[in-house]
């Protein structure tokens, strides 16, 4: 094996990242192909904070990611032999690493991708979760017996690995959109070659250490980095892969939806989403702040989740907005390593600039910056939160994922007139509402086209729920007992003569 990069720390800027790291060798600047750390560290992976270089990772290609296919390919029929409960045995394992790691983790997770501590704390422990729900699940993969017409006959369904598996994963979530893939798949009995975001593959390669102490055989899970669009055209078209999971932007998703085509490939498509947040004016507006803030502002509102436009009722449109913009206006920026930070940098300056024109387009049509509005006086990709109110509702922030610390505040009548304009948008992923009136509660809850609704509640995700989105939001659900649904296929078998 490559030594970690503790052997090698002097040659790189990411000794002072593994200086603070309790196990050092959590820190990779390898590839993880059937169970070798391989490649040459090429392009660099920055702290959004400082603009530091942490660390410089292998830049690989088509014929790399070939080679984790085949390397997958050949870890198969074994993987799928072990009993459920070896498999499990192995997940428990590799949850109880990244639990007893968590510190470490949370810490690379914040140095490439930098969203404050404490969250990025929260991230692994919901990606643990994922790990620890799923080592549950392999053992319940059960099949069924169904009555045929014959009275000599039986038929059996049953469910089967799919086979070899390809992920691709955003910067967002580095550590816990990765285990909410893997560890179904794993769980089932299928392998996995596993392309992370360019920005924050450090959080994956940590994991694959984990995974690899944990027990997990070579070439079970392997983990590609570098050229994305060769690599998920292999993952696409490669004969093998028989499934490929993908969480990203909605344009890539489409990319990938046609390349899988080509092979009549199972795909799962965690998309883009343009979450509505609805406060009607009998809701408890203090319990809807509080839901907005957690929706909208954490990780810096780039969460596909997030409250991406919020509507407040007429009657208590003006107290909201103050409520809001008063809490807004208190939040910390900084780099999320030091304590009290809640708003960390975006991920990069492009991500700034989209901020900057959805405000431009608002204020354009008559909106009014109430707190935040600007790039922060520390510099780089830090911006200040932001409230806007009097917005439009055909403003482009509304259209669009703004993907940042933006709360735009629409103004609405009835709820007609609110449902109509949360259902007029191509997206479908999340939405949220506050109300008191029990009836309202299901008839909204039913009437918006969402896969999932947040009532009372501006965080939904954990991993019991079928996270997943309606319309171009995507296909397929990830976590809860369906989230197993995507890496078995189901076979069936008529036993005549019994
Ligand atoms: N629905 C969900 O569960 C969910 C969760 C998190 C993020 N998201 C969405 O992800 C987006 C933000 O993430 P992003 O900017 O990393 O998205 P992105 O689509 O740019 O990138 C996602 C991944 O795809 C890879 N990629 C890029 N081009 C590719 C290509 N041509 N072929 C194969 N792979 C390619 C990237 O390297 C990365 O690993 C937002 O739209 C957000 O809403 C959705």
């Amino acid at each position: 094996m490559t030594p970690p990069v503790a052997a090698r720390a002097a040659q790189s800027a990411a000794s002072s990242l593994q200086s603070r790291l309790k196990d050092p060798s959590l820190l990779r600047d390898r590839c993880y192909i059937d169970g070798a750390w391989v490649g040459t560290p090429e392009f660099a992976v920055n702290n959004p904070a400082n603009g530091t270089e942490l660390i410089r990772i292998p830049q690989l290609g088509a014929d790399d990611a070939t080679s984790a296919v085949e390397a997958a390919q050949r870890a198969f029929p074994a993987w799928a032999k072990l009993t459920a409960k070896q498999r499990s045995n192995i997940l428990r394992k590799w949850f109880d690493l990244i639990i007893a790691n968590r510190e470490d983790l949370a810490l690379i997770l914040t140095s490439e991708q930098g969203k404050p501590l404490a969250e990025a704390l929260g991230e692994v422990d919901i990606g643990a979760a994922y790990v620890e729900f799923f080592a549950e699940e392999a053992r319940r993969v059960y099949g069924e017996t169904i009555p045929t017409q014959r009275p000599d006959a039986r038929l059996l369904a049953i469910r089967q690995p799919i086979g070899v598996c390809g992920a691709i994963t955003p910067w967002n979530f580095p550590n816990s959109m990765i285990t909410r893939k893997v560890s179904p798949a794993l769980a089932a009995g299928c392998t996995v070659v596993l392309k992370p975001a360019n920005e924050t593959p450090l959080s994956a390669l940590a994991l694959a250490v984990l995974a690899e102490k944990a027990g997990v055989p070579k070439g079970v899970l392997n983990i590609v980095t570098g050229d994305a669009p060769p690599i998920g055209k292999v993952l696409c078209e490669h004969p093998a892969v028989r499934f490929v999971g993908f969480t990203g932007s909605t344009n890539v998703g489409k990319i990938l939806y046609r390349q899988a085509s080509v092979g009549v490939k199972k795909l799962g498509l965690e998309l883009g989403g343009n979450a509505p947040f609805v406060v009607f004016d009998d809701a408890d507006i203090d319990a809807a702040v509080e839901g907005a803030i957690v929706s909208k502002y954490r990780n810096m509102g780039q969460t596909c989740v997030c409250a991406n436009r919020l509507y407040a009722q007429d009657k208590i449109y003006d107290q909201f907005v103050e409520k809001l913009s008063k809490k807004v206006a208190e939040m910390k920026i900084g780099d999320g390593t030091e304590a009290g930070v809640t708003q960390g940098p975006l991920i990069n300056m492009k991500a700034i600039e989209k901020v900057e024109r959805h405000i431009a387009d608002a204020v354009k049509g008559g909106a009014k910056v109430v707190t935040g509005g600007k790039r922060s006086a520390l510099g780089r990709s830090f911006f200040e939160p932001t409230v806007l109110s009097d917005v439009r509702p055909d403003a482009l922030v509304a259209q669009e994922e703004t993907f940042g610390p933006l709360a735009p505040v629409i103004r609405f009548k009835d709820e007609a007139d609110v449902i109509a304009m949360c259902n007029a948008s191509p997206f479908g992923l999340a939405s949220y509402f506050y109300s008191r009136d029990i009836g309202r509660v299901w008839r909204v809850a039913e009437a918006l086209e969402s896969g999932m609704v947040g009532v009372n509640s501006g965080l939904i995700t954990t991993e019991v729920a079928p996270f997943g989105g309606v319309k171009e939001s995507g296909l397929g659900r990830e976590g809860s007992r369906h989230g197993m649904d995507e890496y078995v296929e189901i076979k069936y078998v008529m036993m005549a003569g019994v």
